[in-house]
């Protein structure tokens, strides 16, 4: 059997994460998890973890390292015969060293955008909060104003998505992200990409991912996963 492949996109926020994960899933046949959609799925069904996710998210503060943990990781365990790309975990030490113990990962993509682009996208950044679909209203555009193509249900803007609080976050990010970043450059696994645009840091991506993912592999994953 082919060799499976294990991969973790990081950036700040806005910096194209849910995007690019997109297209990767599309084009790769990779199965996407994102862990903002895991626990909004969690909260919708009331799971364990869920309702106690709730009450950090809604404070606007960050889920603790256990409980994260404790969701996301038998959650990769169920996807051990797929290849997939994770976005959004691990966002601390712990939760790198967690998902370390679990597999090897075979890839890391670091977006590292300027602050004035992501001060931009967030400012113009829609969402569908019951889907987590994300829009924008100039680079990818819902159908019809201000409501989700797919149930026609409002869009909403995240208050944290504000210019105001983005430097702030910003900052958060960045110490957060700093020893995670230095445990995967040291692991010779981090490829970095600087853009302001993510249709210019796309065909990078997707010639590495070219380089790196057996084809069989592609058109083994692209038949299960659709
Ligand atoms: N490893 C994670 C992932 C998510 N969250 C929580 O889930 C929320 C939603 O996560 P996500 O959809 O990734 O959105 P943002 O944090 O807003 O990040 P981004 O703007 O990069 O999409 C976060 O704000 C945070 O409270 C968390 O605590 N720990
Ligand atoms: N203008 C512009 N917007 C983008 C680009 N790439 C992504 N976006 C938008 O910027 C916002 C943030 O992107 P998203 O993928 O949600 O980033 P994440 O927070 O890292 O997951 C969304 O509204 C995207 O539609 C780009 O290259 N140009």
């Amino acid at each position: 059997m082919s060799k499976l492949f294990r991969a973790v996109i990081l950036g700040p926020p806005g910096s194209g994460k849910g995007t690019i994960s997109e297209r990767v899933a599309s084009s790769f046949g990779l199965q996407h998890l994102s862990s903002g959609d895991f626990l909004r799925e969690n909260i919708a069904a009331k799971t364990e973890a869920g309702v106690l996710a709730k009450a950090y998210i809604e404070k606007g503060a960050l889920v603790p390292d256990d409980l994260m943990t404790r969701l996301i990781i038998p959650r990769l365990e169920q996807m051990t015969r797929h290849s997939w790309l994770l976005d959004g975990f691990p966002r601390t030490l712990a939760q790198a060293k967690a998902l370390n113990s679990i597999c090897e990962l075979d890839m890391v993509i670091s977006l590292n955008i300027p602050l004035e682009t992501l001060k931009d996208r967030l400012r113009h950044r829609w969402i569908h909060p019951a889907s987590g679909r994300v829009y924008n209203m100039r680079f990818n555009p819902p159908q019809v104003q201000g409501v989700d193509d797919i149930s026609g249900e409002p869009l909403i803007q995240h208050e944290e998505d504000k210019p105001e609080a983005l430097v702030a976050r910003l900052r958060h990010y960045k110490d957060m992200a700093k020893p995670i970043i230095d445990l995967y450059r040291a692991k010779g696994i981090l490829h970095m990409f600087s853009d302001t645009e993510t249709d210019r840091i796309w065909p990078h991506i997707s010639s590495l991912l070219s380089s790196k993912i057996p084809t069989d592999l592609t058109d083994a994953q692209r038949a299960t996963n659709h």
